[in-house]
């Protein structure tokens, strides 16, 4: 997958690509990130990327052709057709079925804005679809735009290894995850669930999908709003609430 990033702070957007998984996805070549910064586009002396808003009030904004520029020469850089996303807080709420659906594309072009955000021709002219990665203001588009590129990385085949992959997999069925225990055994007087250290995998995966249910249950009733659970996953999570009321 190749993710080309329009962004003022290339050095910020292109630490993903020095560690961890997004680290070993790029040195792999399962992920190919590029950026283009706006301000190699600008002709004018002071390479201006920005300018004072129409109707007034506080802050800039960032100007349509050094952008534009910028964005032109991420699309001719790749004879593959790219999906243009601008990350704001006016987008769309990211979720994992949205990072599944950008993973699977093969190129994306990824605008990072800065000021009090973009010209709104930009937007109309080159933006396919406009994102976000939660209900906050942040300084700047790129550590959006890092976290899109995290959470796809994870999701190309090869980038996680076997070790991972099983966290990816409990994600992936729309619940919370189960709780996590490693040595030392007690810490504090704290112990670890009995059932985690006798080495029964049928039990072991029964008690994680109960956590799994019960924590979703208890913390994110949203999630479980629009599922119907089947009877086993019923039952588990009756027992992981009679449980509590022990
Ligand atoms: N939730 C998100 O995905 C998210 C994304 C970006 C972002 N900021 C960049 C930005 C982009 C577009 C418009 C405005 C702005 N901002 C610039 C700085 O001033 C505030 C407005 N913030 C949060």
């Amino acid at each position: 997958m190749r993710i080309d990033v329009v962004t003022l702070f290339p050095d910020l957007v292109n630490c993903v690509s020095g560690c961890g998984v997004t680290g070993r996805a790029v040195e792999r070549g399962i992920l190919d990130l590029h950026c283009w910064n706006p301000r190699d586009y600008t002709e004018d002396r002071h390479r201006t990327v920005d300018d004072r808003p129409y109707g007034g009030g506080p802050g800039m904004v960032m100007k349509v052709e050094p952008l534009r520029r910028a964005i032109h020469d991420a699309r001719q850089a790749d004879t593959v057709p790219p999906l243009v996303v601008y990350m704001s807080p006016q987008g769309r709420r990211l979720d994992q079925d949205a990072v599944q659906r950008l993973a699977d594309l093969p190129r994306l072009i990824l605008i990072a804005g800065r000021y009090e955000g973009i010209d709104e021709r930009l937007v109309e002219l080159e933006v396919d679809e406009e994102w976000s990665i939660g209900d906050y203001v942040l300084s700047g588009g790129e550590l959006a735009a890092m976290v899109v590129i995290d959470a796809c990385a994870r999701l190309l085949p090869g980038a996680l290894g076997d070790e991972d992959s099983a966290q990816q997999d409990s994600f992936m069925t729309g619940l919370l995850d189960c709780p996590h225990y490693t040595r030392p055994e007690v810490y504090e007087g704290r112990g670890v669930p009995q059932v985690l250290l006798g080495g029964h995998h049928a039990e072991i995966e029964r008690w994680r999908r109960k956590q799994a249910l019960g924590r979703t249950w208890q913390r994110r009733p949203d999630l479980l709003e629009h599922r119907v659970l089947d009877e086993a996953d019923q039952r588990l999570l009756d027992e992981y609430r009679r449980e509590l009321a022990d």
